[in-house]
C-alpha cells in the first residue's frame, strides 16, 4: 500500500526552481531513501508532506488512515526536519517530557527507555546548551520515535553521529521496519542508503527519479 503520493508537484522559491511536475509514491512498511545534492529540496519535500509548506502545483495525497480532521499534519508521523527547538536551559529528558505532554501518550519511563535506545542517559543533568552536536541529533531522534509513531520522516538522521551510534541507529530503524513501520529518510551517506533502503529516489533535474525498488 502507498502511504504518500506526490502527483506532479511543482515548487519554486522566488526564481529558485526545486520541483517541476515531480511524481513519486512511498510504500508502507518499507524504508525509502531520498538523495540529492545540497539545496535540491529534500527538506522542503518533507515539509510539503507534513503540510508545513504547500506545493505551487500538483497534489500530495496521504492515505486516509493517516489523516486527521482539521489538521494538515498527518496522524502518526514522527519527524526530524531541521533541528527541533529544544529549550537550551533544560536537560534532554526535561525537553522530551515537555514535548510528550502535548499528546500525553507516553510515560516518563517510556521516554527514558527511548533515550537509552539511542545511547542517551536520561539521568544526565547536562543542559541541552552543553550537549554535543551528536547528542542533540540523538535527542532529535528520540523526539521522533518516542511515541512509537507508524511513519518516520527523518531528514539526515545520521548527521554528526559516531560510527557505533550509526550502527545502533541503523539497527533501530531496521527493527522499526520489522515491526511494520514506514520510514522515509534522507542521507548524503551512500552506505546508509544502500544498507537500509528498499526504495531510493534521487532528486535530479527537479524530478524525483526512482533509482531502486525492492520487490
Ligand atoms: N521558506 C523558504 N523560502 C525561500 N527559500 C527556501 C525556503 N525553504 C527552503 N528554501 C530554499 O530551497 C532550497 C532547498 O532547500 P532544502 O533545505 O530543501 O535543501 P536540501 O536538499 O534539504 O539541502 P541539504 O542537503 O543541504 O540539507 C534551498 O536553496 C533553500 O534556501
Amino acid at each position: 500500500m502507498t502511504i504518500v503520493t506526490l502527483n506532479k508537484i511543482s515548487k519554486t522559491f522566488k526564481n529558485h526552481i526545486l520541483f517541476t511536475n515531480a511524481t513519486a509514491s512511498f510504500r508502507e512498511k518499507t524504508i525509502t531513501g531520498i538523495t540529492g545534492p545540497n539545496g535540491s529540496g529534500k527538506s522542503v519535500l518533507f515539509k510539503m508532506i507534513c503540510g508545513f509548506i504547500q506545493p505551487d502545483d500538483g497534489t500530495i495525497s496521504i492515505d486516509k488512515h493517516y489523516l486527521e480532521p482539521n489538521s494538515n499534519f498527518p496522524k502518526g508521523f514522527g519527524i526530524i526536519i531541521d533541528r527541533p527547538g529544544f529549550i537550551e536551559n533544560r536537560t534532554g529528558f526535561e525537553n522530551l517530557r515537555r514535548l510528550a505532554q502535548i499528546q500525553k501518550l507516553i510515560t516518563p519511563s517510556q521516554i527514558a527507555a527511548s533515550m537509552k535506545q539511542v545511547g542517551l542517559d536520561p539521568n544526565n543533568k547536562q543542559k541541552v546548551k552543553h550537549y554535543s552536536l551528536g547528542m542533540k541529533q540523538k535527542l532529535s531522534l528520540v523526539q521522533a520515535i518516542m511515541e512509537d509513531q507508524d511513519v518516520l520522516l527523518l531528514d539526515e538522521p545520521f548527521n554528526a553521529l559516531d560510527h557505533d551510534s550509526v550502527v545502533n541507529i541503523r539497527e533501530l530503524l531496521r527493527d522499526y521496519k520489522r515491526k511494520g513501520k514506514t520510514i522515509i529518510l534522507t542521507s548524503h551517506n551512500q552506505e546508509d542508503i544502500n544498507i537500509l533502503c528498499d526504495d531510493v529516489y534521487r532528486i535530479h533535474n527537479h524530478q524525483l527519479q526512482l533509482i531502486k525498488k525492492e520487490d
